[in-house]
């Protein structure tokens, strides 16, 4: 049995509690810790980090009491924390901006390291965290749960078994509607750095590494992108009620065409309003048939279920478009991406298992969101170099 311990950064914020504190590590708590291939029972045990006491001591004592039955740690002295040698792994969800200190002096440490997306706000940050990692020889992971969803796990699935023939293009519709705060009845519910370039904000720098590691997964690398990116929202209320200028894209659209030919596109707003079966949704067309899945679901029709619409404005449409889909059964039951991440990660540490998403790989989601910024920027198109 192994026993492994986790500090924490950032699980006051909006990710690190829900998704990676509650959702992930208290739930493997729960379950009574992750067994490795080799059999072994892998244990973990967290120290909560931050700067807010009273959030990190509401997480451990409360709402570690009530979701496991007993408190974890917690601790303001991050410094001391770090350089713990008790510490096996160093995890950061903090924002974006705060990544490249904590992950240096984790991977100084020589603790294990995993970290939310992106990894940096810039390539040239990426690279130094990933070049860090390599030569001090630990083992490192950047978060990519997008692989896990339930409706990706599907497309993935109806691709491995040929449904779709030849896979023509990709259509990805992402966004909803962020409040801007002006009306106090509905307040914001992202965080405002998100809407702030100088704090490592944007819609480029938070979906585009999502894209990248999604469409290399299902149709290999990206070669090129053509982006346009939009400050459609100018002003925006704080978390303190103050009014900021917004300086970072909400919304931004992208074309990339991968290596082996497919044109995907990508339409991604905090300014939009959602009339579509998910707050994601991709459609991929094939010669054979066609697929869009949302975050869970995933909706197939078949070159025998293709409708042949005839174009006529002057009658009411004929067709209902949405019949000709058949919704794919759940034929297994889907944990939480993160967590399911989160596993693999641990058994990685533990028991050396493979974990291919390393932050080399994290570095390349940022590349694509940098290469969109400049696409955008310079309006042209720019080609991906690939990283080692
Ligand atoms: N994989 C995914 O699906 C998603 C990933 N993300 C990524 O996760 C990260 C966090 O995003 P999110 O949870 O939305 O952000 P939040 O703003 O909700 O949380 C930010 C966290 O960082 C801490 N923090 C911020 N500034 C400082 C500072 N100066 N000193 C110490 N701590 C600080 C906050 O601490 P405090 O509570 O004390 O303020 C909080 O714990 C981002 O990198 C983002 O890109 C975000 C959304 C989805
Ligand atoms: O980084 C992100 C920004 O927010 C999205 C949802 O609102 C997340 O899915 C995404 O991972």
């Amino acid at each position: 049995m192994t026993n492994l311990t986790i500090a924490m950064h950032g699980v006051t914020g909006r990710m690190g509690t829900h998704q990676h504190f509650v959702r992930s590590i208290l739930a493997i708590m729960r379950q009574g810790g992750v067994r490795a291939a080799n059999g072994e029972m892998i244990l973990v045990t967290p120290i909560l980090l931050g700067r807010n006491e009273t959030k990190l001591r509401h997480l451990a004592e409360v709402v570690a009491d009530q979701e496991i039955g007993t408190q974890v740690a917690w601790s303001t002295d991050v410094d001391a924390v770090l350089t713990d040698p008790r510490v096996d792994i160093v995890f950061d969800a903090s924002s974006t901006q705060m990544r490249v200190s904590i992950v240096r002096q984790a991977a100084q440490q020589g603790r294990a390291v995993y970290c939310e997306k992106p990894i940096a706000v810039d390539v040239s940050q990426a690279m130094v965290l990933a070049e860090l990692c390599e030569s001090a020889g630990i083992k490192n992971g950047v978060v990519q749960d997008k692989l896990w969803l339930p409706g990706v796990c599907k497309l993935r699935a109806l691709r491995d078994e040929g449904f779709f023939g030849d896979i023509l293009s990709v259509r990805g519709e992402f966004g909803y509607w962020v409040f801007t705060g002006h009306d106090p009845d509905r307040p914001a519910q992202r965080p405002s750095w998100n809407y702030r370039r100088e704090d490592g904000g944007g819609m480029m720098l938070d979906m585009f590494c999502h894209w990248q590691y999604l469409l290399g997964d299902l149709l290999g690398p990206i070669d090129r992108i053509l982006a346009h990116a939009t400050i459609d929202l100018p002003e925006r209320i704080d978390e303190v009620g103050n009014a900021y200028p917004c300086t970072a894209d909400d919304s931004a659209y992208a074309i990339f065409v991968t290596e082996s030919g497919i044109t995907c596109q990508f339409n991604c707003s905090w300014a939009t309003r959602v009339r579509r079966d998910d707050l994601l949704t991709i459609q991929i067309d094939g010669t054979k048939g066609s697929a869009v899945a949302g975050l869970r679901d995933c909706w197939v029709q078949e070159m025998a279920a293709t409708p042949r619409p005839v174009w006529n404005p002057d009658i009411p449409q004929p067709i209902d478009f949405h019949s000709g889909w058949q919704k794919l059964p759940d034929t297994t039951t889907y944990d939480n991406a993160f967590k399911v991440q989160w596993e693999l990660f641990l058994r990685h540490v533990a028991a050396d298992e493979p974990f291919p998403w390393t932050l080399r790989r994290g570095v390349d989601g940022v590349a694509l969101a940098e290469a969109g910024q400049t696409s955008s920027a310079e309006q042209r198109w720019v080609t991906l170099g690939g990283s080692p």
